[in-house]
């Protein structure tokens, strides 16, 4: 065990590679030790992630005089713009900086055919999102070897710039190949600048400031004519970099404003080569500002985001974010679509989308849902109403906004009620043609989506370093002796070989899901008591539940390891349809199934248990259903759980097929087991996955018990009314029992 000093030096290290000072990390690192108790790990996790956000946060609050001079500061000369990112030159990466004092210089993008060989296939570029964290997805993108991917530009002062000249202009770039050569030969070669002259020009800005004054405009989508192109084209300066500017947009603010960092300057441009390239421009004060590496910009926004927006999936990241840019620039530049821009422009205005046509190609049934971003009625061009909001609450009003907007991509169909994000296609058929021809509206999400409040909260509940195996190699389950990812489950894996839960670990938890007063309890810590508090309540015990932990990124087995099934989502083939008995809606599976099958997981938003009574309250009076499952503490941080923090997942508005399966009295053939895995974003989370607790016959319901309590009045939809058949129907025995005592009564 490394010594504290030695532990310090290494965080101060790990600082330093990152440009920040010792003298700012200090007093930090003493603050985040005393906060953690002295506990180095949650400090030294995924890098000193911790401490260089909270080094940032330190930075950006009002300093007072004794630290203000520490701040790093960069001098600008003539020669040196501004002060290289350390992390950037040590790995290497694609500034291509030849030393660290040197000014960076900007690498040329490659035109020369022998540089860009055919196998620089747009799926090899442009690949489906992996479970990356931010920064592996940064260092994957710089790290490709076909790109020049992520570029810091070294600035100039403009020609005319006036008051502003001392500004510098911060560009970040990123450059996809997109097509082969020869898909786009027919463009013509076109118009930016030589890199090597180090200043962007966009279209029709030739050397003029890039920066317009205005007042803000949102981003328009536009492509400019052939002919625009071909003009530039007879610049001798930029014939050799076959770059054509293709849309440029500008959400700056006016010249006062130039020393705002956040005015933007964005743009984006295709080369003949099949290379796209997309630009941020910003406005810094070069007496201020100190160049730190692009991870920690990633960093600082998503952390950002998740502190602004109300929710976020947790697998958000920027660079997950760009490799969305990158499809879409793919997809739209392949399909030719402009009507998808006129579409966008659409959302921008606010207006209503019923009436547009359907993008992405895909067979779709016609829209059962239409939201205006203000989270009102809309009636679609058939004719049918959609999902139900509450308009005073702004959660749900943000909901229905990402309702709206993902209608582009989330209309039903009918063929595959997840279109498209599960690998299996999953239809929806109701052989009564009763009233519904498709289940009400809701958001299809493969992945939890979380409340910033619930955030909060699991953020603390990590996979430490020491739960992993590093170590291993190939299928875990073939290892002669299990390896660390099988101490949750008691030294053996959950998994069989097959993919399958063993059948005693099933009966188990179906037996702890079922009769808890028969397992057992832990009991929480103390609870603090601050002065004026009226002491807390003993509590009564949590659950000891069985868990499935499976293995992660940092192990070193393979996405085919036996010990990852959850993860790899769901395969066998279910249907959606409409269940006889008046329960609506029903889950099944289209072939037969063995015990102990992943059937999928439960998937919702995950709220707090104050967030939902909220959700809940205001959609008492509307028809709205609510499906909260509780997660109860085992989902939560690792410290115990105030009441109001307590997880519930909740599959209203967004959730995934697991929406679907109804509930059954005791003899369910579905069982839910916790099953703690990464997700590709910062953090990670347990999830809810359904396993089949006995053989399932092909087209029989899948059936999950609830845990209802039937004599819950209270709950806002009034006690359930169980349909469910089973001969050990709750619902039927309170009935039973509320019938003999009132027949005792009258007697
Ligand atoms: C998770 S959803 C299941 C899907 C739902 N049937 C649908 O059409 O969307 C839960 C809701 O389904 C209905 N439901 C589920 N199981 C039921 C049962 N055993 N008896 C009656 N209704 C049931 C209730 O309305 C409940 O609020």
């Amino acid at each position: 065990m490394a010594s504290r000093a030695e532990r310090g030096r290494r965080a101060l290290d790990a600082m330093k590679a990152l440009g920040f000072s010792k003298k700012e990390v200090t007093p930090v690192l003493r603050s985040l030790l005393k906060l953690f108790d002295n506990s180095w790990e949650p400090i030294e996790d995924e890098g000193y992630r911790a401490l260089a956000d909270a080094t940032l946060d330190a930075r950006d609050r009002p300093q007072g005089p004794e630290h203000g001079s520490h701040r790093p500061r960069m001098v600008a000369s003539e020669e040196d713009h501004y002060q290289p990112s350390a992390s950037l030159v040590a790995r290497g990466g694609p500034c291509d900086l030849d030393n660290e004092t040197e000014a960076p210089r900007v690498k040329r993008p490659r035109t020369s055919s022998n540089n860009f060989s055919a196998d620089h296939s747009i799926d090899h570029q442009l690949s489906p999102l992996s479970p990356l964290t931010a920064h592996e997805m940064a260092r994957k993108i710089m790290d490709e070897d076909f790109q020049q991917a992520v570029f810091l530009r070294e600035p100039k002062p403009e020609p005319d710039m006036d008051a502003a000249q001392s500004l510098h202009d911060v560009q970040v770039g990123i450059v996809s190949h997109m097509f082969n050569a020869s898909s786009s030969g027919a463009a013509g070669p076109l118009a930016l600048r030589p890199p090597n002259q180090n200043q962007i020009e966009t279209s029709g800005n030739k050397g003029r400031p890039v920066q317009r004054c205005g007042t803000r405009r949102p981003s328009t989508s536009f492509i400019e004519p052939a002919d625009s192109m071909g003009k530039q084209a007879q610049n001798p300066e930029s014939s050799s970099d076959h770059i054509a500017v293709m849309h440029n947009t500008r959400t700056g603010f006016a010249d006062e404003c130039r020393h705002e960092a956040h005015c933007l300057h964005t743009e984006i441009a295709s080369s003949t080569m099949g290379e796209v390239k997309m630009s941020i421009k910003c406005n810094i004060d070069p007496s201020k500002f100190c160049m730190l590496s692009l991870e920690a910009v990633f960093r600082m926004v998503e952390d950002k985001c998740f502190r602004s927006y109300e929710s976020l999936p947790p697998n958000f990241s920027i660079g997950s974010l760009i490799n969305e840019i990158c499809e879409c620039v793919a997809q739209l530049g392949n399909d030719h679509t402009a009507e998808y821009n006129i579409q966008s422009d659409s959302v921008d205005n606010g207006r209503n989308l019923q009436n547009e046509p359907m993008m992405n190609g895909a067979a779709l049934v016609e829209p059962i849902a239409c939201i205006s971003r203000g989270g009102r009625k809309y009636k679609s061009a058939e004719d049918s109403w959609i999902l139900e909001t509450s308009d005073n609450s702004q959660e749900n009003s943000m909901d229905a906004q990402h309702l709206a907007l993902s209608h582009l991509r989330h209309a039903h169909n009918a063929s595959d009620i997840s279109n498209g994000e599960e690998k299996v296609r999953i239809p929806v058929v109701n052989e009564f043609g009763s009233e519904q021809k498709y289940p009400s509206s809701f958001y299809y999400i493969q992945k939890n989506l979380v409340s910033q409040k619930a955030y909060a909260n699991i953020s603390a509940a990590r996979i430490g370093d020491e739960d992993g195996c590093a170590d291993c190699f190939g299928n875990c389950l073939s290892a002669p002796i299990p390896c660390a990812c099988a101490r949750e489950t008691g030294g053996e894996f959950a998994y069989t070989p097959d993919g399958l839960v063993r059948a005693a670990f099933i009966d188990e938890c179906f037996s702890v899901n079922l009769f808890p007063e028969r397992h057992h309890n832990f009991f929480c810590k103390p609870l603090e008591r601050s002065r004026n508090e009226a002491p807390p309540e003993p509590c009564k015990g949590q659950l000891v539940r069985k868990v499935i932990k499976e293995c992660w990124s940092k192990c070193g087995c393979n996405m085919q390891c036996g010990n990852r099934v959850v993860q790899r989502g769901i395969e066998c083939n279910l249907q959606v349809f409409f269940t006889q008995e008046g329960k609506g809606w029903g889950l099944r599976a289209l072939d037969e199934l063995p015990k102990g099958a992943f059937v999928c997981e439960y998937v919702g938003k995950l709220l707090t248990s104050m967030e939902l009574r909220e959700r809940t309250s205001q959609k008492a009076h509307k028809a709205g259903y609510t499906y909260p499952v509780d997660l109860g503490a085992y989902w939560g941080s690792e410290g115990v759980l105030k009441d109001e923090e307590a997880l519930f997942l909740d599959a209203t508005i967004y959730g995934n097929v697991g929406r679907f399966i109804n509930h059954r009295c005791y003899d369910a053939n579905l069982v839910g087991i916790p099953v703690v895995m990464e997700t590709p974003g910062h953090y990670h989370v347990s999830s809810l996955a359904l396993f089949t607790s006995k053989k399932v016959e092909a087209f029989e319901e899948l059936t999950w018990d609830y845990g209802i309590d039937f004599d819950d009045d209270k709950h806002p939809g009034g006690a359930f009314q169980c349909l469910c058949g089973s001969r050990y129907c709750r619902g039927r025995k309170r009935h039973r029992n509320r019938g003999k005592a009132a027949v005792r009564r009258s007697s």
